[in-house]
């Protein structure tokens, strides 16, 4: 597999605890390749948390670490690389997601929902009503996920390895749609 993806990143876009994180480590260790966390490598280079950068700058500044984040994690091949749930919305970084081969993980809010219930380190689930929230960025997200090469589909239930082996499986058709327009 590794081969056949000669070295071509993989990224994974979703909704925020849809296992981008979870999976994409996984994927990384399978394919022989490294692992990158946009969201982390922001928290790193700011020496800050999310939410601190949320509250600190606001989402339009975290959304400008996140697009410089990924202009400078793109120029590298062998990666397995875990975006942020808002990656999809600046098209500046359509450019740089289209270097590599993109993976949309799809799950039901209800499951996202359950996942992240007593999570605090989503800034933008801290709302009064967290799973309308979910579910007002996933209607306004989905036609952007959309635009991935592959889409998973999560269900309840599904381990972190079988989703990594349903990808695996499903990129050589991708590839060969790719090879064949060639
Ligand atoms: N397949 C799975 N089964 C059960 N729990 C999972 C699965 N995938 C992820 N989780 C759990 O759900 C939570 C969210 O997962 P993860 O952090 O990987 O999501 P994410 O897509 O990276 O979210 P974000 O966009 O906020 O970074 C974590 O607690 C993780 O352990
Ligand atoms: O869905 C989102 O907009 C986000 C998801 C997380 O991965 C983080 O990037 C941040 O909490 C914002
Ligand atoms: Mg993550």
């Amino acid at each position: 597999m590794s081969s056949l993806l000669q070295g071509v990143n993989l990224y994974l876009i979703g909704m925020m605890g849809v296992g981008k994180t979870t999976v994409g480590r996984l994927l990384a260790k399978q394919l022989g390749y490294g692992f990158v966390d946009t969201d982390d490598v922001i928290a790193q280079a700011a020496g800050k948390s999310i939410n601190q950068i949320f509250g600190e700058e606001g989402e339009a500044g975290f959304r400008q670490l996140e697009s410089d984040v990924l202009s400078q994690v793109c120029a590298f091949t062998k990666l397995t690389i875990a975006t942020g749930g808002g990656i999809v919305l600046r098209r500046e970084n359509w450019g740089y997601l289209h270097h590599g081969l993109i993976v949309w993980l799809d799950a039901p809010v209800e499951l996202i929902y359950s996942r992240l219930a007593e999570d605090t380190t989503r800034p933008l689930l801290q709302d009064a009503n967290p799973q309308q929230k979910l579910r007002s960025l996933l209607e306004q997200r989905q036609g952007l996920y959309s635009q991935a090469d592959l889409k998973i589909t999560v269900q309840a239930g599904d381990t972190p390895e079988e989703i990594a082996t349903r990808i695996l499986e499903a990129i050589p058709s991708v590839l060969k749609t790719q090879v064949s327009h060639n």
